[in-house]
């Protein structure tokens, strides 16, 4: 089944026509890169897949089979399709007062009653789930910290913790190593690609820097001013067809070294068999 089918989706905001007819789809278990330099409509298309925003009439967004959204209407299973979705934000992902096994518990919020959930009332167990959650990132010794004593990564790490005591079979994160030193960023992309393959998540992750698409991801969906101009192996992206693609905003995507490729990447599953662009033959690679 498909995880995410987005069809025209378009958005307007004011005159900027941030995205533009996207057509995409994501089989569940895949871990697909998003790129494309500033501006080019990565956070928007990451917002109207979670549901947070509307798209234009015409678009549609299909999640695990069900209209999530369709002509700028929420369909009538948006509630339950949102709770599918765990999203991660480059920043801002955790309530930095609040102990980080706190912020990893509110995951179940939307299972359990608002009573509960209101006086922050977890059970033995729902806490002993959030340290194993916990482990499964590879930072369990900072479950009593306050969220605000982590630094960048492991603020990311236990954002996907709370993402797996949510449940939710689709991972969205939006830049979510763009403010990481390279060693912290490995770290997390590993954590990813970890629960993708382990827990068979979906991820869609976009990325600032290409070079982490070629490492972790077989799959890679590229925007230049919000239309998608390449979906297809990121094997092909060679600095070169970067620059075909982008012009001198290429410069933004790569990395000034590259980095080891490890055996990070999840197997395709049989379903997706992307390729690039229907009428971007011209920007094939060689
Ligand atoms: N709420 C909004 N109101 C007006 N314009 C917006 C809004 N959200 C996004 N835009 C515009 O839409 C375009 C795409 O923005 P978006 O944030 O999706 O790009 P991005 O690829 O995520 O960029 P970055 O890599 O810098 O985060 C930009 O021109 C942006 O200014």
């Amino acid at each position: 089944m498909m995880a995410i089918s987005v069809e025209k989706l378009s958005k307007r905001f004011g005159r900027k026509q941030a995205l533009c007819e996207i057509d995409l789809s994501i089989a569940e278990g895949e871990m697909v890169a998003l790129i494309g330099a500033s501006g080019s409509g990565k956070s928007t298309l990451m917002r109207h897949i979670a549901g947070l925003e509307r798209g234009d009439t015409g678009s549609s967004v299909k999640i695990l089979g069900d209209v999530q959204q369709k002509d700028g209407r929420f369909g009538p299973k948006m509630r339950e399709l949102r709770s599918q979705i765990g999203v991660i934000f480059q920043q801002f992902n955790l309530v930095a007062r609040l102990p980080v096994i706190t912020n990893v518990l509110t995951g179940i919020l939307g299972r359990i009653s608002a009573w509960r959930g209101t006086f922050g009332i977890f059970s033995k167990s729902e806490k002993a789930d959030a340290i194993h959650a916990l482990a499964r990132v590879g930072i369990p010794e900072v479950a009593w910290q306050r969220a605000s004593t982590l630094s960048g990564g492991q603020q990311q790490r236990a954002a996907i913790a709370r993402t797996l005591m949510q449940r939710s079979k689709i991972l969205l994160a939006d830049e979510p190593i763009a403010s990481l030193d390279p060693a912290s960023a490995r770290r997390v992309m590993d954590v990813l690609a970890d629960i993708n393959r382990t827990e068979g998540m979906t991820v869609l992750v976009s990325l600032h820097q290409v070079e982490y698409a070629r490492v972790y991801c077989d799959r890679t969906i590229a925007l230049r001013d919000g239309r998608v101009v390449y979906d297809g192996s990121s094997d092909a992206l060679s600095d070169d067809f970067l620059t075909r693609l982008y012009g001198a905003a290429s410069e933004e995507l790569v990395l000034p070294q590259r980095l080891p490729v490890k055996d990070s990447r999840a197997p395709a599953p049989a379903s997706s068999a992307p390729g690039i662009r229907q009428g971007q033959e011209e920007l094939a690679p060689a």
